[in-house]
């Protein structure tokens, strides 16, 4: 124990990435901790993020690679869904659980309930106050709906990460993360999947010649893109749905998945009423110490207006960064490094540090671009597309990097490094890889 003017030395408000993941350390020094989770421990990610939705995708990409490759692997291969769901439970329901216990076991309590300020040290949570000297607002971000009528007659990420059976139709709102990896799972799955694009862009913070490439991919799987649908209402047709958008147009279907989008949870909380500053689409606002407007409360993870990427390394980041300012390790600024983002459509799309776009507008960099997909190894499981760009400074040393393809969640992993610690040709050479693999074939371009 730190003080003896309070309850706690910490309390995280939320008990996801952005919280556990430094204050397991930081309560190995002798900090006394306590998380407040009106859900599930754990948070987002491995309930109904990442982990949840990477369980039901392996078994997707699978059959996906299994149909390329048919002339070698024979047979038809189909995904059970229901099979596939209960995979899913069997290796997520217990996390939750699994992660309190480890909470308790390392002398940290866990307070089930919605956490309020009352003041700036002080928060009610089941009609109990409970102290602490500094407060993490770790409390993420919650489906954002569309402003149509009956909107409540569509589901979210959460529910479709449950959904035992597949529907046979499915209308997605959105062209982002969650709607681009989850058509890919219910087109494998069966399900005839129409997409609602808000515009005539998708994904728009990646590079757009590769997105291009997926969408026309998921058009050759049977999945159809309506562009700038301009949604009115969703009603009910007897079991059916109805989309009204367009001129007069209708779409029937059999589920609705709103993915336009998550926002902050920042409401109800009193943030107003003890003059933390927050903004309703970009979180709360935070100086360069995730500190907020009021000296004792931090922000980390999705919830604090970083804008960094909102993913769990960033929130792993974030709250390792706390723990570190909190035991008076360090006293710098947070000094964000390259964080790589994938998104989990297939093929999929990797991304970090300078995009291509911002390459091509200025004299800094230099951008090499490589078709991958006719090299051997590549070929050995008939990949049909595989590129990727690199983009140097002007010493030659990788910046930025981009690929499309069935692997390119590994290969920018293996390549991470390279950017963030300002490789030089010496160090890279030092570096000798495994071969065959795809670390070794990314690595080989530099
Ligand atoms: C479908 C989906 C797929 C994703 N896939 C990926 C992926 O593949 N890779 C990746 O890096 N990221 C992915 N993400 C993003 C990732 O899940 C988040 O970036 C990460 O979970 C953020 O962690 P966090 O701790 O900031 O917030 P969260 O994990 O959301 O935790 C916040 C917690 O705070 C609780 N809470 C909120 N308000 C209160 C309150 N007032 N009192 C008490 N508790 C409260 C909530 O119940 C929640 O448990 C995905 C997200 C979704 C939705
Ligand atoms: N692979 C991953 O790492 C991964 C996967 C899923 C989610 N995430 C994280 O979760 C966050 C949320 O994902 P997401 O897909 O919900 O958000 P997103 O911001 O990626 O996509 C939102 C989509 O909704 C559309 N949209 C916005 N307003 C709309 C409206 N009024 N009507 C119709 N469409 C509208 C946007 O054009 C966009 O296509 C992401 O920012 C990402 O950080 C990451």
């Amino acid at each position: 124990m730190q003080n003896n003017k309070y309850n706690y030395d910490v309390i995280y408000i939320g008990s996801g990435h952005a919280a556990f993941d430094g204050a397991k350390k930081l309560c190995k020094k002798g900090f006394k901790i306590a998380f407040v989770e009106a859900d599930a421990v754990g948070g987002t990610c491995p309930n109904w993020g990442c982990n949840a939705k990477i369980t039901l995708d392996l078994p997707i990409t699978l059959a996906k690679k299994q149909h390329r490759m048919n002339s070698i692997v024979e047979g038809d291969t189909k995904v059970n869904w229901h099979a596939n769901m209960q995979n899913k439970h069997a290796g997520i329901d217990n996390i939750k659980i699994n992660r309190e216990a480890t909470m308790k076991s390392l002398g940290m309590d866990v307070i089930h309930g919605f956490a309020k300020f009352t003041d700036a040290h002080t928060l009610e949570i089941n009609g109990e106050h409970v102290t602490s000297d500094k407060i993490v607002i770790a409390t993420g971000l919650t489906p954002h709906k569309v402003n149509v009528e009956n909107t409540e007659l569509s589901h979210d990420s959460k529910d479709f990460l449950n959904l035992d059976k597949m529907p046979k139709s499915m209308a997605i709102v959105g062209t982002g993360y969650i709607a681009m990896e989850f058509a890919t799972m219910a087109n494998e799955a069966g399900a005839d999947v129409t997409m609602l694009m808000h515009s005539d862009k998708a994904l728009r913070g990646f590079y757009q010649p590769y997105v291009e490439k997926v969408i026309n991919e998921m058009k050759e799987s049977g999945i159809h893109f309506i562009q700038n649908a301009d949604i009115h209402a969703f009603n009910r047709d007897s079991d059916n749905y109805v989309v009204n958008y367009g001129d007069k147009q209708e779409l029937n279907v059999e589920w609705i998945l709103d993915a336009s989008g998550r926002v902050p949870m920042v409401h109800n909380m009193g943030l107003e009423e003890i003059g933390v500053k927050y903004d309703d689409k970009k979180g709360v606002i935070v100086n360069d110490y995730l500190q907020t407007s009021v000296n004792n409360i931090y922000a980390s993870g999705d919830v604090a207006a970083t804008g960094q990427p909102n993913l769990t390394p960033t929130a792993t980041f974030e709250s390792q960064y706390l723990n570190h300012l909190f035991a008076g390790e360090n006293d710098k600024a947070i000094d964000f490094p390259a964080i790589p983002s994938v998104v989990f459509t297939s093929p999929r799309i990797s991304q970090m540090g300078v995009s291509v776009a911002e390459a091509e507008k200025s004299d800094e960099y230099t951008i090499e671009k490589h078709d991958m997909a006719g090299t051997w190894f590549r070929q050995a499981t008939k990949a049909k597309i595989a590129e990727n760009a690199y983009v140097f400074d002007k010493e030659h040393r990788l910046v930025g990097f981009t690929e499309i393809s069935d692997d390119a969640d590994n290969t920018i992993d293996t390549l991470v490094p390279a950017v963030n610690m300002h490789m030089n040709e010496e160090e890279i050479e030092r570096n000798v890889h495994l071969f065959p693999s795809i670390g070794h074939e990314a690595w080989k371009n530099l």
